[in-house]
């Protein structure tokens, strides 16, 4: 099962906080947008938001797969409300995620990137699927997403932003 999402953060006082999004259902987990390309999604949500035909959908989907940072935009998009003009992605930033999970007996392989809101200002739109949301600094988003892995990949991300930081010094 392949899944893409996007580790979006803002910066506020020199603080890197993440958003960290809660399920509305099983154990009601943490995890930043992320989401599996999955057939229904994949059909109804561009036909819904992007004004394309069922014909050109269909045919994007026969003819193979959603590429995963389309994937990625989609899924921050519908689970947070954060368009992708709302967003800076880092491109050069790209991790994945390969873990079993328990809810669908099934592997799971997520590629998440990272990416800066464009404003601070910006606002968060939760679906259906989530019930909550946080900006976290690094230690409280490590704590709440609860996972190893997940917690590894934000202190990646953290020390990716560092060396960008440090090589771009604040004149
Ligand atoms: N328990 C449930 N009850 C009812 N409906 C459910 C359900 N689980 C999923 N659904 C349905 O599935 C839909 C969403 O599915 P998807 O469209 O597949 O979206 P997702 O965000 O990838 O799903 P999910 O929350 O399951 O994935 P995650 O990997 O975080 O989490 C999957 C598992 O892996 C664990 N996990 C998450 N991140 C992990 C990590 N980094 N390392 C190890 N385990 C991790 C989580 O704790 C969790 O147990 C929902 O709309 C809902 O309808």
């Amino acid at each position: 099962m392949q899944a893409a999402g996007i580790i979006v953060y803002k910066e506020i006082e020199q603080k890197v906080l993440i958003l960290l999004l809660q399920t509305s259902y099983g154990e009601h987990h943490w995890t930043p947008p992320k989401g599996t390309r999955s057939f229904p999604k994949m059909i109804l949500s561009p036909i819904l938001r992007h004004n394309m035909s069922y014909q050109q959908v269909v045919s994007g989907f026969v003819d193979g797969n959603e590429e995963p940072l389309t994937a990625a935009y989609r899924e921050t998009e519908e689970e947070a409300g954060l368009r992708r003009s709302d967003l800076v992605l880092h491109e050069d930033f790209k991790k994945t995620l390969n873990y079993f999970d328990p809810s669908k007996q099934k592997n799971k392989c997520v590629i998440y990137w990272l990416a800066k809101v464009a404003s601070n200002e910006v606002t968060v739109k939760l679906s259906s699927e989530h019930r909550d949301f946080k900006w976290l600094e690094l230690p409280e988003a490590c704590a709440l997403a609860g996972h190893s892995d997940m917690a590894e990949l934000f202190q990646s991300a953290a020390d990716f932003l560092k060396r960008k930081h440090e090589s771009f010094p604040a004149k």
